[in-house]
C-alpha cells in the first residue's frame, strides 16, 4: 500500500474535519473540567481499557470498590491514542461513565498499517500471540514462520498451537510431527489441542478420550493462558473461533467476529475486544488481530525473527550479504554445520523473495 497523495478538496475535507475534532475535544475539556470542579468525578485510579467504540472506551476498574465494572469513558486532550488492553489511570463519573487522565507504560504494543501507510497501535501489553495451525487447511512452514517472524518483530513470545488433532492420520502426522519438533527445538512452546464441533459432541455419547466438554488439550491450554494476555492468530479455518469460543462458553464469539466483518466489508477492522477466561488470563480479539503477521515485514525484521539466525548475522564476509550464494556467508555456514535447518533456511528465502514481490509492486509499507 503506497501512501496516498491528497488533492486540494480532500486536503479542505482533512482539515474541517480535524477542527471539526479540536472543537469537540475542548468541549469535552470543560465538561470534564466543570464535572472535576463539581466533585462528580472520584479519586485517580487504575483501569485497564476492555473496548473501544469511537470516542468512547471502556475500562475496567482495576481497584476500589468498582473492581470489574466497566465505565464508558472519554478521554483527556493530550493523551495518545489508546487501544484495548491499555492500562491507565483514570476517574468514575456518574452512572458507570469516566475519564481517561493518563495512559500507564506498555510492556508490549501491537500495530498495524492504516490506509494512509502510517502504523496505528491495536492492542497493547499481550503477552504471547497464539499462532494455531491444524492438519486441514494444511499448515505451511512459510506461513507459520511469517507469523513467528510477526510475533518476534514486537517481541512478544509466540506459541505454537496444533488444533484439530482428531484429524491427524497416518499421512498427515509425520510432516506436522516434524513441524512441531522444529519449533520446539527452537525453543518455542507447544500445545496440542482439539475442540470437537458442537455437532460431533451432540451425536456423540462417550467422551472419555478427552475432558466432559469431549475437548482434547485444554487444561494445558488453560495452565499456559492463565495470568497472561493473549491472542490467537493463523491461517483461516484453523479453528481459532472454535477454540476461543470452547474458552469462553458465555460469550458468542463466531457471530460477532462475523457480524463485524461484515459491517466493515473486509478484514479492515481493527476494534479488539479483552475477555477474561473463567480460569484465569485474559484474550484479546478481533477479525483484524486474528490477522497479525500478515501485515508487513521489513528484510532485516525478517532475518531477526528467525532466531536462530541470530548468533550468525554480522559474520557474513560481507556486509551487504544477500544470504543467497556469496562466499563465506554465515548463515549458509550455518545450515552446513546443521545449526540452521535447512527447511528454515528454505522458509526464509521464499518469505523473502515474497516480500521483494510485494515491495515492487507497491504493495509494501516499508523496506
Ligand atoms: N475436527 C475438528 N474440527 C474442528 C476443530 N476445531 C475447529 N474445527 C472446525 O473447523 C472449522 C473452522 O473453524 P473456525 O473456528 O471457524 O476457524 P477459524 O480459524 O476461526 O477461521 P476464520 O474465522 O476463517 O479465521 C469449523 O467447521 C470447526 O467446527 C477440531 O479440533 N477438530
Ligand atoms: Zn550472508
Amino acid at each position: 500500500m503506497a501512501k496516498r497523495k491528497l488533492n486540494r478538496r480532500q486536503k479542505w475535507r482533512v482539515e474541517k474535519v480535524q477542527e471539526e475534532r479540536t472543537q469537540r475535544a475542548q468541549k469535552r475539556e470543560r465538561d470534564i473540567s466543570r464535572q472535576l470542579q463539581a466533585g462528580d468525578l472520584s479519586a485517580e485510579q487504575e483501569g485497564i481499557v476492555i473496548a473501544h467504540f469511537g470516542q468512547l472506551l471502556s475500562v475496567e476498574a482495576l481497584e476500589g470498590e468498582d473492581k470489574g465494572k466497566i465505565h464508558s469513558c472519554h478521554v483527556r486532550a493530550n493523551i495518545e491514542s489508546l487501544v484495548t488492553g491499555d492500562r491507565v489511570i483514570w476517574r468514575a463519573g456518574k452512572d458507570f461513565t469516566g475519564v481517561i487522565e493518563a495512559r500507564l507504560e506498555r510492556e508490549t504494543i501491537l500495530q498495524r498499517p492504516d490506509n494512509f501507510g502510517n502504523l496505528k497501535p491495536v492492542a497493547a501489553n499481550i503477552d504471547y500471540i497464539v499462532i494455531v495451525i491444524a492438519p486441514e487447511p494444511e499448515p505451511f512452514q512459510g506461513l507459520v514462520d511469517r507469523y513467528i517472524v510477526a510475533a518476534e518483530t514486537v517481541g512478544i513470545p509466540p506459541v505454537i498451537l496444533l488444533n484439530k488433532t482428531d484429524l491427524l492420520t497416518d499421512e498427515n502426522r509425520k510432516p506436522i510431527d516434524e513441524m512441531m519438533e522444529l519449533y520446539e527445538s527452537l525453543g518455542y512452546h507447544t500445545i496440542r489441542a482439539s475442540v470437537k464441533p458442537s455437532y460431533v459432541m451432540a451425536s456423540q455419547e462417550d467422551c472419555s478420550d478427552g475432558d466432559s466438554s469431549g475437548n482434547e488439550g485444554m487444561s494445558e491450554l488453560l495452565d499456559w493462558l492463565d495470568e497472561h494476555t493473549s491472542v490467537f492468530v493463523g491461517q483461516s479455518g484453523v479453528g481459532k473461533s472454535s477454540l476461543i469460543q470452547a474458552l469462553l462458553p458465555e460469550h458468542d464469539i463466531r457471530v460477532g467476529a462475523l457480524s463485524e466483518n461484515t459491517r466493515k466489508g473486509t478484514h479492515t477492522t481493527t476494534t479488539a475486544k479483552l475477555f477474561h477466561l473463567p480460569s484465569g488470563g485474559d484474550l484479546v480479539d478481533s477479525p483484524g488481530i486474528r490477522e497479525f503477521g500478515l501485515w508487513h515485514i521489513g528484510e532485516q525484521e525478517l532475518l531477526e525473527g528467525f532466531i536462530e539466525f541470530r548468533p550468525h548475522l554480522g559474520f557474513c564476509r560481507f556486509r551487504d550479504c544477500h544470504h543467497e550464494k556469496e562466499p563465506n556467508c554465515a548463515i549458509i555456514g550455518a545450515v552446513a554445520s546443521g545449526e540452521i535447518s535447512e527447511r528454515r533456511m528454505e522458509s526464509y528465502r521464499r518469505i523473502k523473495h515474497a516480500i521483494k514481490d510485494q515491495n515492487e509492486r507497491g504493495l509494501m509499507l516499508r523496506d
